[in-house]
């Protein structure tokens, strides 16, 4: 069930951000978004887009040029101690650390953000992301998806309220990559703010409650996944003829219908999610034509083709 929260206050506030690089080049430009709590917000981009910027910048890592972001009403500029606790960053790698136990390395990153040695909540934290048995194993000994887990730890370990994940399942098993996606589930439901950037779209379409596209350091869309997928969704219906076509009929192709190059299959695109979506009529047209049907199949647009269908309207 999605337990959309809302609060008067955003986790995350980003008012007219813009973010010029000392060589000149502008990698944000006038980005304003509001990031809710106890979303799972999904930042969609191509390379270079200015996720990896404004993920930093959100962080307190690179500086703005202008505007300000607040995270949890604090400024991230003035108050970066006090932000930068509210965040857990889960990077990609592991990187130090290989000869330490997991509980050591773990609860040393809590103390890090100056938060005092709390053994339950490390605890609790090892046995949500099934760490615990392996809690006294150096991080060496550790399989590649058990050190994915090590670093969501370490991120979680002084209680952020929001937390990033930069391509968290990038390079990892299908297994592994649904385990993942439980996980932070159940972070969101208790109360965590997920902020995550991914090249795999399936990971936005299983996962995001709400999407955001940036391009060229512009933020061009910001949606509710499900709205984006309703309001941009386009179902394809092919019929496969009988008898191939040579020309399309003209109340066919007033209808919309397109004929394949091979005359053998009809293809008609129109929007599910409306009260008429027209296919009746088209079978209608097609008997008064006299042409047999010999199939029929639909497809539905994924998230992947409305993403790139946005970025081409943008070039
Ligand atoms: N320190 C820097 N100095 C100058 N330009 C930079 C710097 N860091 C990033 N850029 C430029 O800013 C743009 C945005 O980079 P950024 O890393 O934010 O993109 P991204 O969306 O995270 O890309 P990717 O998906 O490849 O990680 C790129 O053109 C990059 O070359």
């Amino acid at each position: 069930m999605n337990m959309q929260i809302t609060t008067a206050e955003p986790a995350v506030a980003v008012m007219g951000l813009n973010k010029i690089y000392d060589t000149g080049f502008q990698a944000l430009k006038d980005i304003n978004l509001d990031i809710r709590v106890g979303e799972i917000f999904a930042l969609l981009g191509p390379n270079g887009a200015g996720k990896t910027t404004l993920i930093g910048t959100i962080c307190g890592m690179v500086r703005p040029t202008d505007g300000q972001i607040l995270v949890g009403g604090h400024d991230v500029v003035t108050e970066f101690r006090k932000t930068r606790a509210m965040i857990g960053m889960v990077p990609q790698e592991l990187s130090a650390d290989r000869f330490e136990t997991v509980w050591a390395t773990v609860s040393f990153t809590r103390g890090l953000f100056g938060k005092p040695r709390n053994d339950k909540v490390i605890e609790k934290i090892l046995r949500d992301l099934s760490l615990w048995d392996k809690r006294n194993d150096k991080l060496i000994t550790l399989s590649g998806g058990m050190k994915r887990r090590v670093l969501i730890a370490k991120a979680l370990s002084h209680e952020p309220k929001i937390l990033f994940l930069d391509e968290p399942t990038a390079g990892v098993d299908v297994e592994l990559r649904r385990d993942m996606w439980n996980v932070v589930r159940e972070l969101r439901e208790n109360g965590v703010t997920i902020i995550l950037t991914t090249h795999y779209i399936e990971e936005a379409e299983e996962m995001a409650d709400r999407i955001g596209v940036i391009s060229n350091g512009e933020i061009i869309l910001v949606e509710e996944k499900t709205e984006l997928m309703r309001q941009l969704g386009k179902k394809d219906l092919a019929v496969q003829l009988q008898e191939p076509l040579k020309a399309l009929p003209q109340s066919l192709t007033d209808l919309g219908l397109k004929l394949s190059d091979d005359g053998e299959e009809l293809r008609y695109s129109y929007d599910s999610q409306a009260d008429r979506t027209g296919i009746a009529t088209l079978i209608g047209a097609l008997n008064a034509e006299g042409i047999s049907i010999k199939d029929l199949s639909t497809h539905q647009s994924s998230l992947e083709e409305i993403f790139i269908g946005l970025l081409r309207d943008r070039t």
